[in-house]
């Protein structure tokens, strides 16, 4: 058996038709949803990401304004600037690009974007709220993860999920969002002892650690669903996720390739986050 490559680009371009057609119309009503992006220093892999999200919008009819600081910029002044953003009456949702300088404290910043503009969902009020199940922003990453299982509907009620990695931004949300769908959730990390053990058992593995290449075929129970969170770059430089994709290939039933899987998904819900975010100010004559 060889899996079905889970694509996307595909339902991200669906989803954010969506979104260009809600988007137009709080336009007319009068308020195109806006989202402000704030990238300190010259990072390349962030100018990427940037650079995607502020397209993105662009070519869905959401106004975005790009905020570059320098590198070695104060913490105080970062604060004040999204102090700013957060009465800017044109502006529904904030991201601060992650990660920032070790001089600035990342914590105090993602907390001091107002909870309801901070469309990354990392805000302890935001996490909270998903903790509860009654979120206000759903994590970018983890949501698209949902929409893609949704996609190709794969069951997860009583699904064994295991979910590789458990950061604050994708590994923590990812369990509670499979947990809200009623799967059966365990978060592996690198104080688990037999991961094989916990993969093997797995319908659904969802690997978010930062390793590249480390799910293998042999780790997995034939038919099992493999999502790939991973954006590293290999031995040549190319990036590639943490699923060695050639080896799980023939022995999952469906795999999200690297690019071209959950990064246009993480873009798209993005999009989405900021639309509602506006709509909940400005419900559309019909969302
Ligand atoms: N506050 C904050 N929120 C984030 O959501 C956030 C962040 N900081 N810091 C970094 C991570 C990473 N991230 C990605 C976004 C798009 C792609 C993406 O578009 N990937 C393409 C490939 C892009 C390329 O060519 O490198 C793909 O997988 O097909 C990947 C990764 C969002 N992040």
């Amino acid at each position: 058996m060889t899996a079905q490559t889970i694509d996307g680009k595909a339902v991200a371009q669906q989803l954010r038709a969506d979104v260009a057609r809600r988007a137009a119309l709080l336009a007319a009503a009068g308020h195109q949803p806006g989202l402000a992006v704030v990238l300190v220093g010259d990072d390349p892999a962030s100018q990427v990401y940037v650079r995607n999200k502020v397209k993105a919008c662009e070519e869905n009819g959401l106004f975005s304004l790009l905020d570059r600081l320098p590198a070695d910029v104060t913490e105080d002044a970062l604060l004040a600037r999204i102090a700013e953003l957060n009465t800017d009456a044109r502006i529904d949702g904030i991201l601060v690009q992650l990660p920032l300088p070790a001089h600035i404290d990342s914590h105090k910043v993602l907390e001091a974007i107002a909870p309801d503009k901070d469309v990354d969902g990392f805000h302890v009020a935001n996490a909270g709220a998903l903790m509860t199940g009654k979120p206000l922003f759903r994590p970018c990453t983890p949501y698209g993860v949902m929409k893609l299982l949704e996609a190709y509907r794969v069951p997860l009620a009583g699904a064994e999920a295991v979910v590789i990695g458990r950061s604050n931004i994708v590994g923590k949300p990812m369990a509670l969002l499979l947990l809200e769908a009623g799967a059966t959730v365990t978060i592996c990390h690198s104080k688990t002892r037999d991961l094989i053990a916990h993969t093997q058992r797995a319908d659904i593995v969802v690997a978010a650690v930062g390793r590249a290449k480390m799910l293998k075929g042999e780790m997995l129970k034939p038919g099992a669903v493999v999502i790939d969170v991973g954006i590293n770059r290999d031995e040549n430089g190319k990036l590639c996720g943490d699923v060695d994709f050639d080896s799980v290939v023939n022995v999952a039933s469906a795999a999200t390739p690297v690019p071209g899987g959950v990064g246009p998904m993480t873009i798209t819900m993005l999009l989405v986050n900021t639309l509602e975010a506006a709509e909940r100010k400005r419900p559309s004559p019909q969302a």
